[in-house]
């Protein structure tokens, strides 16, 4: 048997995000966003299912803070709807938008819970869209004016702050490979989306610096872990762009002022080069505090021409899988995180980390061992990762409950709670209980 110790002030959370859990998408004063246009686009979201629901928490959040509590959390990561609070992106403010996310926090704060706040989680208004989106430079300024409502009006109550979740996502996975919202296969969309959210990330610190908010701000990049599949450099390219394109093309900008040589030569030879105006480069570069990292698995990497714009494919392995296909493999979690100690000893917080479990409710139970199983393997990696000295200062398993999973609709579910999406019930699962175990110890026991 081995116990775990975590330290006494290490911050345990789940997390959701706006569009995934609040749904009243028509009401409050809620202007459209890309993926309520997405969800309706025949044939990009499975089923047909959209965000108009989801799991009602705009209405149904204090249940929701209630199950936090009994959860025993001490912080809670969130996203903020920017087309809530400036429905048409960068034009009027909705005093409703702001008065809901402040009943919402007034209650995190009434139960001991610190908010930890995502700016972006993916919900770019439609109006800006219309107008090309975060193709357009115009995205940079309408982001700085809505993080600046943000600061001024929840400086104070606020202290944790991430400008962008994943965007790899952003960039790549919706506008190269085409997955997510607007669903766009063009490289030079990716990499002009990826450069001008790093300007608007580098701009919204510098305004969160000049109000001098009473908090810390970072970024949380999705990062992949990958090995080759043989020792050959074809293999070992592939896997180092892999992980590059995840991490380095966004954290070297942000902690060296530049792109990251190998993979920039690789997007050029290809006539792509990200869109670098005069004084971008110092603009992204904003010392920020932490950085949040989202991992859910690693993969082995192959090297093939056909293989999309990375010339990479996932090998399978035969791991065991969760339910959305993805391998369970925790040992990525500790080599990624020390690999990203080329940045400095930074502070890190696991801003997600959870498995797609799609077990359904027996005799008013969800026995779902297999997601118990995953996050003790996970958690006890990042026990690995604290003991070696590494400045991992926080957990929060994506998702307190299941939700809108963005292409997947409502068939994956990743929460520690079961939402049934007819009645909107919730029922803590057997891994929420687990979990809650967990952080009332503060520290986890692993036995035979
Ligand atoms: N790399 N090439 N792939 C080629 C083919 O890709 C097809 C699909 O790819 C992906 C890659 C990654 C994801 C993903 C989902 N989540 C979970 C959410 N995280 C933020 C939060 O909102 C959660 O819901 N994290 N990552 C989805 C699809």
């Amino acid at each position: 048997m081995t116990i775990f110790q975590f330290p006494k002030d290490f911050k345990w959370g789940t997390a959701t995000a706006a569009y995934q859990i609040e749904g009243a998408a028509q009401e409050g004063g809620r202007g459209p966003s890309i993926w309520d246009t997405f969800a309706r686009t025949p044939g990009r979201v499975y089923n047909g299912d959209n965000g108009d629901v989801a799991c009602d928490s705009y209405h149904r959040y204090e249940e929701d803070v209630e199950l936090m509590r009994e959860l025993g959390i001490n912080t809670y990561r969130f996203s903020i709807s920017w087309s809530r609070i400036i429905p048409d992106g960068d034009g009027e403010i909705n005093q409703e938008g702001l008065d809901y996310y402040h009943r919402f926090v007034d209650k995190l704060l009434e139960a001991g819970i610190e908010p930890f706040c995502t700016l972006y989680h993916w919900d770019l208004p439609q109006t800006l869209q219309d107008v090309g989106g975060w193709e357009n430079r115009r995205s940079i300024d309408a982001f700085v004016k809505f993080s600046e409502v943000m600061y001024r009006e929840f400086n104070g109550k606020i202290r944790y702050w991430l400008t962008f979740n994943e965007p790899w996502c952003i960039a790549f996975l919706s506008n190269v490979i085409g997955v997510h919202a607007p669903g766009k296969q063009d490289l030079q969309a990716g990499l002009d989306v990826a450069h001008n959210l790093l300007v608007a990330h580098g701009k919204s610190v510098s305004k969160f610096r000049e109000l001098g908010v009473d908090g810390k701000i970072g970024i949380a990049p999705n990062v992949a872990w990958a090995v080759p599949y043989s020792k050959t450099e074809a293999d070992q390219g592939a896997a180092d762009r892999n992980i590059q394109v995840f991490s380095d093309w966004f954290l070297d900008p942000i902690y060296k002022g530049s792109y990251p040589k190998p993979l920039y030569d690789w997007f050029e030879q290809s006539g792509h080069v990200p869109p670098i105006h005069e004084g971008d480069m110092e603009a992204i570069a904003q010392p920020i505090d932490h950085i949040g990292i989202n991992y859910y698995a690693m993969s082995v990497n192959r090297f093939n021409p056909d293989g999309g714009y990375l010339q990479m494919e996932e090998v399978d392995m035969g791991l065991t899988k969760t339910d959305i296909g993805w391998p369970v493999e925790s040992r990525g979690l500790y080599d990624v995180i020390h690999y990203l100690q080329k940045y400095g000893n930074i502070d890190i917080y696991i801003t997600e980390n959870g498995a797609c479990i799609n077990d359904d409710i027996v005799n008013g139970k969800v026995n779902d061992t297999r997601r118990i199983s995953y996050l003790q393997q996970h958690i006890a990696q990042v026990h690995r990762v604290i003991a070696d000295g590494i400045n991992l200062k926080g957990y929060m398993a994506w998702s307190l409950m299941d939700n809108f999973e963005w292409a997947e609709g409502y068939r994956m579910r990743f929460g520690l709670v079961h939402v049934d999406y007819r009645s909107l019930k919730r029922t803590p699962k057997e891994s929420f209980y687990w979990y809650q175990n967990l952080v009332k110890n503060n520290w986890m026991e692993t036995r035979k």
